[in-house]
């Protein structure tokens, strides 16, 4: 999957919330609610973790998937999209993590 893929997945996800339930898995969970999305999401969490833990690759992938299938329903529903998350991705790119997490516990001490 490139950018490109997720941004014109995105589309068809955003294009669902007025589709019709009945002809559409994702119209459905748009119609279900953020409560729905969010259990499909906490599952396919699940379902990729116990699929690394197994080690087959092509279940892993297949996981892999779904967890980020679902996490861009939610996003839509939520009035967001692959642009804003791959945007923060980029901005902390090059940014160690360790130095990062050094940057936040000093804020955290000083109180902001
Ligand atoms: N990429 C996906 C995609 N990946 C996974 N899924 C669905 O996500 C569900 C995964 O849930 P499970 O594995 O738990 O299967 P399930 O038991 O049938 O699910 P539930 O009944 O518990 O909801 C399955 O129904 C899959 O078919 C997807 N459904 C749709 N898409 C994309 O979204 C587009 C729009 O889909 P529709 O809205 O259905 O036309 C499609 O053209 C695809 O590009």
């Amino acid at each position: 999957m490139t950018d490109g893929t997720l941004t014109r997945l995105a589309e068809v996800l955003d294009a669902r919330k007025a589709a019709d339930p009945q002809d559409s898995y994702v119209a459905g969970l748009h119609a279900a609610g953020l409560d729905r999305i969010l259990r499909k999401l906490g599952e396919e969490c699940t379902e990729t973790v116990v699929a690394a833990k197994n080690g087959a690759s092509q279940d892993i992938v297949y996981e892999t998937a779904d967890l980020w299938f679902h996490s861009l329903v939610m996003l839509s529903h939520c009035g967001l999209g692959p642009a804003e998350v791959l945007g923060e991705l980029e901005r902390r790119f090059g940014l160690s993590g360790l130095e990062e997490k050094a940057a936040r516990s000093g804020k955290d001490e000083g109180g902001q």
